[in-house]
């Protein structure tokens, strides 16, 4: 079996191959060959033998097969056992198991995509419910606090206040030519924890991983970038283990021309129609941000659209429970930052679709932010931007409780980042007010939502409508099994950032979540809301990513915002077309080093 000669191997990787270099495409600017499954930039005659061990998104460990082995000049260098990547991923599932602490398994799982790429999507992809915690909200949170600690590989550009000037040649320094997506963070707000500064480099690693295991969006064609202005947290720059700028963050003009250079910078590196998501900027300039790009640039704010697109797709699913119209609702709001007014300002949107006039629907939602209820002419004050037009006419309040059973709300949502706000007393009161109180605890991670999913139930007599930002474990309950959804933005950006990548949308309107969330609220069933899930399942979200894509796509070519052309005769399949592909049978690595006679 071992007996295969160079020369025979020479031969079968001719047969193999189809007797060329099957595979091979030229990139963009004719420059350099790349791989048409991996989209790698590969130079034939540099990458061999051990290259293929080492570049994560050509290594296959033990499923290389001999044929391979032999022409790749890898015999020898892995043990002569041959695995299908069925049992590497059992394997993997197994060493997850064998770690009790959720930042190890983290690590593992870090090390695992700097290792074996399409291994750790398949992992990912098809174990969605089970490693998604680990890569994203909550575990990913913990992993940003340690950041400094557990780093070993760097993953996406880390570009800093002082290379202003030269943040276009920072750019030219990622090795990838075909960046369609990129997801940028000042590490300011990092979910509910605050400023991590550079630290927050883990959410657009952990984002773009759903991108692609979500969505399938290529992993070469994703970019993760912090921007690394200083950090205002003691602990950090005292900490000895922070790896980012030790400065206070660098403010006002000097910061928003480095934002504008970073911008352009973008634009010329990898073009027009390069998808900027901002994620967890800090509130002061998340707003601002928004409305400066948004009709120059291809982006949106994630906290703000995606999260409005996520709760307004569980609100519309919860219809069909409570057999309320949404202008039946009144929505309160704890919290009055990127996430309520994104939610808030998105259902007045929905309820001006049912015919509603905007003051109506406005009048429909009450907020409370740090300073209280927020009513006109407030004493405390701190009424600014968006939250002025939900500033009701109603004596001040401040009290969560109090408020709660004098406005006697219908819903109330939590996006404050201040944990177990929602009191066994107020859901409680909720459950009296309500014969289906609607209650998302959408702060994330999971130490900050506003109550936890047993306790919601608990205190409901099991009659809430409920979801939550990180995950919960379902509830038993009077011998009835809750299982809680998960309202989190996971479940739209993937599906928006495809549909807009492959139609080659310029600008991002709103109007966009709204036909997300319609799209996704759709896909939930009878079966799923009589399990209590206001959102389909986990392990069917990459349906759910698709689905999205293909009514943004739809829409783009009705309403002549696509700039791809022709038209696809069939949306769906050729959205499906530019997916990527995990299996290694779709990306044989075909470039390879003769071997030496
Ligand atoms: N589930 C999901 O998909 C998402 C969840 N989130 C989560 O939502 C939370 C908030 O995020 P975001 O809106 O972006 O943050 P922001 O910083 O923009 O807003 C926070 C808001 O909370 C208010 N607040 C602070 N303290 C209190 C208090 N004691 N009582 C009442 N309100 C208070 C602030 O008030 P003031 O305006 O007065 O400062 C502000 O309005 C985070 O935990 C984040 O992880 C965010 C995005 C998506
Ligand atoms: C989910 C998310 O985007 C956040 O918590 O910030
Ligand atoms: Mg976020």
């Amino acid at each position: 079996m071992f007996a295969v000669t160079p020369r025979a191997a020479l031969n079968q990787a001719r047969v193999v191959l189809g007797g060329s270099m099957a595979g091979l495409q030229r990139d963009r600017i004719g420059q350099r060959p790349y791989h048409e499954h991996t989209g790698d930039n590969i130079c034939p005659n540099m990458v061999r033998g051990i290259d293929y061990l080492r570049d994560p998104r050509l290594n296959k460990g033990m499923a290389f097969t001999l044929e391979e082995r032999q022409v790749l000049g890898l015999h020898g260098l892995i043990p002569p056992r041959f695995k299908t990547q069925e049992e590497q991923v059992d394997l993997c599932r197994k060493n997850v198991e064998r770690y009790q602490e959720p930042l190890n398994k983290f690590i593992y799982l870090a090390g695992l995509q700097d290792r074996n790429e399409r291994l750790f999507y398949r992992l990912l992809s098809e174990n969605v419910e089970e490693y998604m915690p680990i890569v994203y909200t909550p575990t990913v949170g913990l992993a940003c606090q340690k950041f400094g600690l557990i780093f070993r590989r760097p993953r996406g550009l880390f570009i800093s206040i002082h290379d202003k000037g030269h943040v276009y040649e920072v750019m030219r320094n990622w090795p990838e030519s075909d960046v369609r997506a990129i997801v940028v963070t000042d590490g300011e707000r990092i979910l509910g924890l605050g400023d991590l500064g550079v630290q927050g480099m883990g959410i657009p690693v952990g984002k773009l991983s759903l991108y692609t295991a979500l969505a399938g969006i290529k992993p070469h064609q994703c970019l993760p970038i912090v921007l690394d202005v200083g950090t205002n947290r003691k602990e950090l720059l005292e900490d000895e283990f922070y790896i980012g700028n030790r400065h206070e963050r660098v403010t006002g003009e000097a910061y928003d021309s480095f934002i504008d250079e970073f911008m352009q910078a973008v634009v010329q590196r990898y073009g027009q129609n390069t998808l900027i998501q901002f994620e967890d900027f800090g509130n002061h300039n998340a707003f601002r941000f928004l409305e400066k790009y948004r009709g120059k640039y291809c982006t949106f704010n994630d906290d703000i659209q995606g999260t409005a697109s996520v709760a307004v797709a569980g609100i519309l699913a919860s219809l069909r429970i409570t057999k309320h119209k949404l202008a039946d609702h009144k929505f309160l709001f704890q919290g009055a930052g990127e996430a309520s007014l994104g939610i808030a300002n998105l259902i007045v949107m929905a309820m001006q679709e049912e015919g509603l006039g905007e003051e109506e629907a406005r009048s429909k939602i009450w907020l409370v932010d740090s300073r209280g209820l927020i009513v006109k002419d407030r004493p405390k004050g701190g009424i600014t931007g968006h939250k002025q037009s939900f500033a009701h006419p109603h004596e001040p309040m401040d009290g969560l409780e109090d408020i709660v059973r004098e406005l006697k709300p219908t819903a109330v949502i939590g996006a404050a980042a201040i944990g177990g706000v929602f009191t066994p007393q107020l859901l409680k009161d909720m459950a009296a007010i309500n014969e289906r109180p609607v209650i998302f605890a959408l702060s994330n991670p999971t130490s900050k939502a506003e109550c936890t999913a047993e306790d919601c139930y608990k205190y409901t007599e099991g009659r809430a409508v409920f979801a939550s930002g990180s995950p919960f474990s379902p509830v038993t309950l009077n011998g009835q099994t809750f299982y809680p959804g998960q309202g989190n933005n996971a479940y739209i950006f993937p599906g928006v950032a495809l549909g807009v990548i492959c139609t080659g949308i310029h600008h991002i309107e709103d109007s966009i979540f709204l036909m997300a969330a319609k799209a996704l609220a759709d896909m939930v069933t009878e079966e799923n809301l009589s399990h209590g899930r206001l959102y389909p399942p986990l392990s069917d979200i990459r349906n759910c990513s698709l689905k999205i894509a293909v009514y943004i796509a739809e829409h783009a070519y009705k309403t002549g915002i696509a700039s791809v052309y022709p038209q696809p005769k069939n949306i769906a399949e050729f959205i499906q077309a530019q997916q990527y592909d995990y299996h290694y049978g779709a990306a044989l690595p075909t470039v390879y080093s003769w071997p030496k006679l």
